[in-house]
C-alpha cells in the first residue's frame, strides 16, 4: 500500500505530480510519501493492539530527521544501532525510554552516551560487551537495564547477505550460550536484565521464519521473565514488502492486498498466539515495512547506448544513490514519470555513470522504450536507499523531498563539491 500513482498518464505522490518535482529539485532525487510511513506505522499498531507493544522502528533503513519527525509524532519508538542514530533521535525530541541500542560494536563512548540519555535498554551482543557495560555504568554511578539478544540459529529464508539469526552470523549470543551469560550477568552490580531480543533478517516474506525462531526461544524467555525479571520481549524487524509489482502499470497505486503477501496482519495474526501468554512488553523493530514503500528514486536518462549484445539505458542515479541492486542483486520496480503506452517494450540494462560494471538499477530488464532527457522512477526506495548512499566517485547524494498531500517539503538539500572537501580542509 502507497501514495504514487499514475493520473492521466502522469506519476504523482500523493496530490503532486513527481515531474513537478524533478524540475524544482532536478535529479537524482528522492521522493517521500509521509502518508504512506503514517498509514503503514498506524496499520502494523492496529495489527499488535492484543498485545502491549511498542514499535521501534530500525532507523538504519532511513535515518532522515524529518522522517524520524514523522515517527515520533506517531508515538513511535526507535531500533539504534550506533552514537550518530542515538544523535539524530535525540535532536527529533524522541523519547529515550523508547528507544533500544543494538550492535555487535558498541563503542565505549557510544555506550556511555546512551546510559547517559536514559535509553530503555541495551540489547547485548556478547559478553565482553555485557562486561564493558556494566564497567561504565559502574564509572557513572548507574545500573544499567540490558537485554540478550538471543540468536535462534534459524533460517530466514531470504537473501543471504541480510540473514542474521544462525550461528554463522556475527550477530547475538548463541542460543545455546545464553544461559551461562545470564548466570554471569546476575553476578555483575551495575547491569540489570530487562528483556530478551531476537532478530533473524531482513526482507522475509513469509511468517514461518519468525514462528521458528519465536517458537525456539520461548522457553528461554519464560525463564528470564519469571526468575530473572525479563519485562520485554523484542521480537525484532525483518518483515519484507512488495519490490516487484510495487505500483502495476496503468493501476490505480492503492494496491489490494493479495493472497501470498505477508501482510503486517497476517503476520500478527500468526505470532500473537504465541506472545501473548508471555505477558510480557513486546517490542517490534521494523525498519523496511514502514518506510520502503514510501520512497522512490527518481532519475533522468542521459543516453540510450546501443551495444552489440545490450541496449543500455544510463542514467543520473547510481550505485552510490541506491546500492541495493549492486550488493544484493536487488529487484527495484522501474517506471517511466510519464506513461507513453504506444513505446514498444524492450529488453535493458539501466545503469548509473559510476566506474563499476556492478553499477546498475536493473538488469536485462523490459522496459517501455526510454529516450535521453525522460525520467524514470525506481520504486521502493524508502528502504536503504539515502541511508546506504555514498559519494563514491565523488558523486554529490541526491536531495530528499517529503510530500503530505500537495504539502512539499525539501528535508535534504543536494550536495554541492563544496561539500564533498570541507571536512578535508
Ligand atoms: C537489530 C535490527 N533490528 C531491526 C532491523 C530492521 O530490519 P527490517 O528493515 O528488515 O525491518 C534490522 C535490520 O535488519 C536489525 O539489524
Ligand atoms: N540494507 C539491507 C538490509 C539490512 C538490514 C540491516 N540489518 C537492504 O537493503 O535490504
Amino acid at each position: 500500500m502507497h501514495h504514487f500513482y499514475y493520473k492521466d498518464s502522469e506519476l504523482y505522490v500523493e496530490d503532486v505530480p513527481v515531474r513537478s518535482l524533478v524540475e524544482r529539485y532536478g535529479t537524482p532525487l528522492y521522493v517521500y510519501s509521509a502518508q504512506t510511513i503514517i498509514d503503514h506505522y498506524t496499520r502494523f499498531d492496529h495489527a499488535l493492539e492484543a498485545v502491549d507493544h511498542l514499535i521501534c522502528y530500525a532507523v538504519k533503513a532511513n535515518s532522515n530527521q524529518w522522517i524520524l519527525k514523522q515517527l515520533v509524532n506517531l508515538g513511535s519508538g526507535f531500533d539504534l544501532v550506533s552514537g550518530g542514530e542515538l544523535y539524530r533521535v535525540l535532536r527529533v525530541g524522541a523519547d529515550p525510554q523508547k528507544c533500544t541500542f543494538a550492535g555487535v560494536g558498541k563503542t565505549q563512548s557510544e555506550i556511555e552516551e546512551a546510559i547517559k540519555a536514559g535509553i530503555y535498554s541495551f540489547i547485548v551482543e556478547s559478553e565482553e560487551e555485557l562486561y564493558q557495560i556494566d564497567k561504565i555504568a559502574a564509572r557513572l554511578s548507574v545500573k544499567a537495564p540490558v537485554a540478550f539478544r538471543i540468536n535462534p540459529d534459524v533460517p530466514a529464508l531470504t537473501h543471504a547477505k541480510i540473514t542474521t539469526g544462525t550461528d554463522l552470523n556475527k550477530f547475538g549470543i548463541s542460543f545455546c550460550q545464553v544461559e551461562d551469560i545470564l548466570e554471569k550477568s546476575l553476578k555483575l552490580p551495575n547491569v540489570f536484565l530487562k528483556g530478551v531480543q531476537i532478530h533473524i533478517g531482513s526482507q522475509i516474506q513469509s511468517v514461518e521464519p519468525f514462528l521458528l525462531a519465536i517458537q525456539r526461544v520461548i522457553p528461554l524467555v519464560e525463564k528470564m521473565k519469571k526468575r530473572f525479571g525479563a519485562e520485554f520481549f523484542d521480537i525484532g524487524g525483518g518483515i519484507g514488502i512488495v519490490y516487484d509489482k510495487a505500483l502495476e502499470s496503468g493501476e490505480h497505486a492503492w494496491w489490494q492486498e493479495r493472497n501470498e503477501l505477508l501482510t503486517l496482519n497476517r503476520y500478527a495474526n500468526a505470532i500473537i498466539p504465541l506472545i501473548k501468554p508471555l505477558g510480557m512488553k513486546i517490542l517490534v523493530e521494523p525498519g523496511r515495512v514502514l518506510v520502503g514503500n514510501a520512497g522512490i528514486l527518481v532519475s533522468q536518462v542521459i543516453y540510450v547506448k546501443k551495444g552489440v549484445s545490450k541496449k543500455f539505458v544510463i542514467v543520473d542515479a547510481a550505485m552510490n544513490d541506491l546500492v541495493r541492486p549492486a550488493f544484493y542483486e536487488a529487484y527495484h520496480q522501474i517506471l517511466p514519470l510519464k506513461e507513453q503506452p504506444n513505446r514498444h517494450l524492450e529488453v535493458v540494462d539501466v545503469v548509473g555513470p559510476v566506474c563499476e560494471s556492478s553499477d546498475y538499477l536493473a538488469l536485462d530488464r523490459r522496459l517501455p522504450e526510454f529516450r535521453s532527457g525522460e525520467y524514470l522512477a525506481v520504486l521502493s526506495a524508502g528502504a536503504y536507499g539515502f541511508s546506504m548512499a555514498s559519494n563514491y566517485n565523488s558523486r554529490l547524494r541526491p536531495a530528499e523531498v517529503l510530500i503530505q498531500g500537495n504539502q512539499i517539503q525539501l528535508i535534504r538539500k543536494r550536495e554541492s563539491y563544496s561539500d564533498l572537501v570541507t571536512l578535508e580542509e
